[in-house]
């Protein structure tokens, strides 16, 4: 059976995804989100798992871009290096703000002593609401309700209000049964443009791939440059994607296809 049979055939996205990183290794820039699109979804932040082959196959096909492939994540650039680890790419966390390049030059994102007092206040103020889970991402916090959906509205409320205390550094950013407040200066959208102005991205059209609404403004960029954008899991919110994927592991699955076409020309595309 052709590798590409193997993958769902409602997943036509990551069918055109397996053919374009096979059959043109030189034209395109991958981007990829990590919780809900590399990995599935946990019920807590740190439950998530990362499977054996995946830091490898993402090193294969990197490889096989010449090294245009950058994770873009809500986690921190440390925490995000540690779940790939040995293999090393280049990241952008907290949304955009923190920033490793090809070259390894990395910008990262300090929390001020103000916002180092509001992450203590909201700990404070949300021990009450059983189940909400504080994640401490330095200078970015996150109030997550998976465990907790009905403290939906109230916590967005309480996020809300130490968003605006923060000030104008930073901003409210909703996910998936989570509200976060992250630093203003950049978000994904801006990480891969910034990208796109770096050796081994240069002169490359951009892959988008993630699922959530952090993501959207990496799938705009993208489009607007004449790329690709591949939004993972349900389309029941909008999204500027351009196509969709149905899952994690379909995404998975497909790198792993073009993974095991190595570094020659178009060798699995081959039937
Ligand atoms: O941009 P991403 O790489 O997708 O990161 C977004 C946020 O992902 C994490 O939260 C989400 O995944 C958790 C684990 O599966 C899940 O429990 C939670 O409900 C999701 O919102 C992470 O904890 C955040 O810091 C990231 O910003």
């Amino acid at each position: 059976m052709d590798e590409l049979e193997k993958l769902r055939p409602t997943d036509a996205a990551t069918r055109h995804l397996v053919r374009r990183l096979i059959d043109e290794p030189d034209r395109w820039a991958l981007f990829l989100d990590i919780d809900g699109t590399l990995l599935d979804l946990a019920a807590t932040p740190d439950a998530i798992q990362v499977p054996l082959s995946l830091p490898g196959d993402l090193q294969a096909v990197a490889h096989r871009l010449k090294g245009a492939l950058a994770l873009v994540t809500g986690r921190s650039l440390s925490y995000a290096d540690a779940l790939f680890t040995p293999c090393r790419f280049p990241i952008a966390g907290l949304h955009g703000a923190e920033f490793r390049g090809f070259d390894g030059q990395t910008v990262v994102a300090a929390a001020t002593p103000a916002f180092v007092s509001l992450k203590q206040r909201l700990i404070e103020q949300t021990t009450w609401m059983e189940g909400v889970l504080i994640e401490d991402k330095g200078a970015a916090v996150a109030a997550h309700y998976r465990l907790a959906p009905a403290f939906d509205s109230a916590l967005e409320g309480i996020m809300r209000s130490f968003a605006e205390e923060a000030g104008p550094d930073w901003v409210l950013q909703p996910g998936k049964m989570v509200f976060e407040i992250r630093p203003a200066r950049a978000d994904k959208g801006d990480a891969v443009a910034t990208y796109l102005e770096q050796p081994a991205f240069a002169g490359r059209m951009p892959i988008a791939i993630g699922d959530d609404l952090t993501d959207e403004t990496m799938f705009a960029l993208a489009n607007a440059r004449g790329g690709q954008s591949i939004r993972v899991g349900s389309l029941s919110t909008p999204t500027c994607a351009l196509a969709k994927a149905s899952s994690p592991s379909a995404i998975r699955s497909a790198l792993s296809t073009i993974a095991a076409a190595g570094e020659g020309p178009a060798a699995a595309s081959r039937s």
